[in-house]
């Protein structure tokens, strides 16, 4: 359930009518329900209940906005890092420094180090050479990383072949038959906590099984580890769940995982972390945009949205859906190539798509934009990077005018009703 819905035939984001929000700001522009992102929130951290002593970390780089991250830290997130500027945004918008869990293969010995300053909760090494740096960095500074192996466990999610991280052949983590070795080793170097090992085999996951085996994986991993006597306190199962694109997709629910995770940990012992990022700020977003024109095509017209594959990356790197709705509702449909402005011919929405009928000037969304979205978008083309409008019941504001990543913090907007 999300809170963008056709009220009297027009689109609401909660209840501010989507034409308000472009007319008041810009097009295109994304548009995040806070309402939407308080209840997946909550709903992820309820379904996970059944699995015991659990740790959701919300991964930034799904959605780095600061007002966004704010709604989550306030709703009790901590945060998956992945770089010195996504951890520099959890701690801005307010989440506590022991709930951020810095993950990622190329941390730079700067970033180790600010990890090491900041004195955040968790480190997940990827590798042995890693786990040696930062073992030196935190000793020189006389200071303790608190930290788990990711272990790569050579499963396939079933996912987009650029998203696939858990596969032998991925550059993430190291190779579970490897792991007891490395982790010995790490364990016993100066500066680290070693407690325990994380895994994150990919994202946009549709089917629980390669999940569940991922975790079965670990779960004999944690077993050979007890063994040869090391103590196991922490497992992070990462992130991953799929979310619905398509009006028909039915992907798991936060409910059917947490009930998979309770079972296939049972008796695990450990305090189990998350990071999910998709699942919590998908479908919290849309993209909203304008049609320029519609121009005739060999087979379909060609619908020119203002908005292009610089704001909305996925569709031209994954060849992803996201499903495209007029503002105003209409039982008129058509079938449509939906493109935009850039001078690309994979600057493409969409290839023969049925959909409301849309003429120039009207106004459309593209859903499920909340996760990977602005966060992708560049100015190729000279164009300006999108802005961001977060919605609050009947109340938006500009949450960013997309100030570069490097400058970002201080810069931007968080409306002061956000608390
Ligand atoms: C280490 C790690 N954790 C969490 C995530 C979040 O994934 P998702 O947005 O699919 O939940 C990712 C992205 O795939 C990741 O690489
Ligand atoms: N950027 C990807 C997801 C990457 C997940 C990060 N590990 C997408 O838009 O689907």
């Amino acid at each position: 359930m999300d809170h963008f819905q056709y009220r009297n035939g027009i689109l609401h984001a909660e209840d501010v009518p989507l034409p308000a929000i472009a007319a008041a700001v810009a097009s295109p522009v994304y548009v995040y329900s806070r309402a939407t992102l308080e209840r997946h929130a909550r709903v992820f951290q309820d379904a996970l209940k059944p699995a015991g002593d659990v740790e959701v970390a919300f991964a930034v780089k799904a959605n780095p906005n600061l007002a966004v991250l704010r709604v989550l830290a306030n709703a009790g997130m901590g945060a998956d890092v992945v770089s010195g500027g996504e951890l520099r945004r959890a701690l801005a918008a307010g989440v506590g420094r022991d709930r951020i869990v810095f993950s990622g293969v190329g941390k730079t010995d700067a970033e180790l180090a600010l990890g090491l300053e900041e004195n955040i909760g968790q480190f997940n090494i990827e590798s042995e050479e890693e786990g040696i740096e930062l073992s030196a960095i935190a000793a020189s500074k006389g200071a303790t990383a608190y930290c788990t192996l990711r272990v790569n466990p050579d499963v396939d999610a079933g996912t987009h072949a650029k998203i696939s991280t858990g596969k032998a052949e991925n550059k993430f983590g190291v190779p579970i038959d490897r792991a007891p070795a490395i982790y010995a080793r790490l364990a016993a170097l100066p500066g680290l906590r070693l407690r325990g090992v994380a895994v994150h085999i990919g994202s946009m996951i549709a089917d629980l099984a390669p999940m569940a085996a991922a975790i079965m994986r670990m779960g004999e991993l944690v077993g050979a580890l007890r063994g040869n006597g090391h103590v196991v306190t922490h497992v992070d199962l990462g992130g991953g769940l799929g979310v619905r694109y398509r009006p028909d997709d039915a992907p798991p629910t936060p409910t059917d995982y947490g009930a998979m995770v309770a079972r296939a940990t049972k008796g695990w012992g450990v305090r189990l972390m998350f990071e999910p990022g998709r699942v919590i700020v998908g479908n919290a977003g849309v993209l909203l945009t304008k049609v320029i024109r519609v121009k005739p095509g060999a087979t379909h017209p060609f619908v020119v949205v203002d908005a292009a594959m610089n704001d909305l990356a996925r569709p031209a790197l994954y060849d992803a859906y996201h499903h495209f709705e007029p503002v105003i509702e209409t039982n008129t449909t058509f079938t449509a190539n939906i493109v935009g402005p850039v001078c690309e011919s994979g600057d493409t929405f969409a290839m023969a798509r049925d959909c409301g009928v849309v003429g120039a000037g009207d106004l459309a969304v593209f859903r499920t934009a909340g996760a990977y979205g602005a966060t992708m978008a560049s100015t190729y083309n000279s164009r300006d990077l999108v802005p961001e409008v977060l919605v609050d019941g009947s109340r938006h504001a500009v949450v960013a005018d997309r100030i570069p990543a490097a400058t970002v913090m201080g810069a931007e907007r968080v409306p002061d009703w956000l608390g």
